[in-house]
């Protein structure tokens, strides 16, 4: 050890210490995944853990409606989708639901469905960040960012992103993502739990 001080000393004998303790990544993963609970979703709840290069947590955020909208916004996905629910749901038969859907949709304006309001979980991890800057720090999202999220990771400087989910790689929004972090040079990767489930115990222990 003292030929080359630059080397770190491996451990003469157990001292002791826990080794069943969570590894860091699945820590920063969990930590998007328990963010995404408190998102009021009905369909997908996501969420977003930023880590910078100490491996500190420097910003979580989760899908949620602009402050002071909460109340007020739509959570649909589709007014058609919508209509014809509400058909099924009161007996209805098909056609009658079929022809609701169809007249919805071709209604429908942008202005009757979550899209158009609702903050994703990496803008809100972004915007609630405790340092100055998110110069090559890691982000941790449980679905694959979007074409604006991956704009907002790509100028604030991160150096990578690591998904949990893919579920709409054929979107356009996808595609645009991936294709803007291959253009920057940001990798992503799909992450790679060590333990594949994590239990938390809320009453004392
Ligand atoms: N990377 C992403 C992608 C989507 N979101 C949000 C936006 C919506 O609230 C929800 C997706 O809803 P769905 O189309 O699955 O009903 O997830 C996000 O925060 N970050």
């Amino acid at each position: 050890m003292a030929d080359n001080p630059q080397q770190t000393p491996a451990p003469t004998k157990d001292n002791g210490a826990r080794k069943d303790f969570m590894e860091p990544e699945d820590y920063f993963m969990a930590a998007a995944v328990l963010s995404a609970r408190r998102s009021r979703d009905p369909s997908t709840q996501v969420g977003a853990c930023i880590v910078n290069q100490d491996k500190k947590v420097v910003g979580v955020g989760y899908n949620k409606m602009p402050n002071g909208c909460e109340d007020h916004m739509p959570w649909s996905r589709s007014k058609g989708e919508d209509a014809a629910a509400a058909v099924y749901a009161n007996g209805g038969d098909l056609t009658v639901a079929t022809a609701a859907k169809v007249a919805a949709t071709a209604a429908e304006t942008k202005l009757d469905t979550k899209y158009i309001y609702v903050c994703h979980a990496e803008l809100n991890a972004i915007l609630n960040k405790n340092s100055a800057d998110l110069k090559g720090c890691s982000i941790y999202v449980t679905l694959f960012p979007c074409n604006e999220c991956a704009k907002l990771i790509i100028q604030a400087g991160m150096k990578e992103v690591i998904y949990l989910s893919d579920k709409y790689n054929t979107s356009p929004e996808t595609q645009a993502a991936k294709l803007m972090f291959k253009q920057a040079k940001i990798p992503f990767r799909k992450f790679l739990p060590k333990e594949t489930e994590v239990v938390l115990q809320l009453q004392s222990v």
